[in-house]
């Protein structure tokens, strides 16, 4: 079966196209002003309406209220909302019902036991994202460039699709995806070359190598 790719943290129409001509399934805009990746409403709004119907666009959000949502999607045309905060299994159903959009709940992980939660959230949610615990002195919950140990997902299964996230790059993707079987991939720090911004070369190395497994 085909592994979802996601490129995650795009901030400029050059490696939004790169992303999409390379063939990714999801792109990722994020709405975190302490991230290097955050990304301006209406700025969000002309990259998201670069992106084909075939393509699922994904805003990133950490623990967000109300009404960034809603100005968010006011504006911005988003098929999914990803959360990447300390968001409850409630807050997930709750965004779903009131935004009508597919939500991605990111679940942080260092062993296996980071994983019971999972399927309580995989049961409002419409799709997990597994990323490595961020490490103590961490200005952010994710975008780390930090892998965890992934034989903690070999063969795991949720009830719904899920994505691997953490530290992946070209160059470890294959290993990755051969070691848990993950239907889905998330890459950001992984396909840049400086925090925050994206390289379309890296972006089609990532998307080759997904493709090649
Ligand atoms: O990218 C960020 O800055 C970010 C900020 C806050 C929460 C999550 C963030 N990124 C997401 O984290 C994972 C892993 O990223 P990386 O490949 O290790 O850099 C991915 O889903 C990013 O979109």
């Amino acid at each position: 079966m085909k592994t979802e790719a996601k490129i995650c943290g795009l901030t400029d129409p050059a490696a939004m196209n790169a992303a999409i001509r390379y063939g990714a399934d999801l792109v990722g805009l994020v709405f975190f002003p302490p991230s290097p990746r955050n990304i301006a409403v209406e700025d969000a709004a002309m990259l998201a309406g670069l992106v084909p119907d075939h393509v699922v666009t994904v805003g990133l959000f950490v623990d967000p209220d109300d009404e960034l949502i809603d100005r968010v999607l006011s504006r911005v045309k988003l098929d999914a909302i990803q959360l990447h905060g300390e968001e409850p299994v409630d807050r997930c159903a709750d965004l779903k019902n009131r935004t009508g959009r597919q939500v991605y709940k990111a679940i942080k992980v260092r062993d296996a036991d980071d994983l019971v939660s999972a399927d309580r959230y995989a049961k409002v949610c419409d799709r997990l994202l597994f990323d490595a615990k961020p490490p103590k002195d961490a200005t952010r919950p994710g975008g780390n460039a930090e892998a965890f140990d992934w034989t903690v997902l070999e063969g795991r299964k949720f009830g719904v699709p899920w994505l691997l996230a953490g530290g992946l790059t070209p160059d470890n993707v294959k290993s990755a995806i051969r070691m848990t079987g993950a239907p889905g991939v998330d890459t950001s720090s992984g396909v840049e070359s400086a925090p925050g911004k994206k390289d379309p070369a890296k972006i089609k190395a990532f998307l080759d190598a997904v493709r090649s497994v």
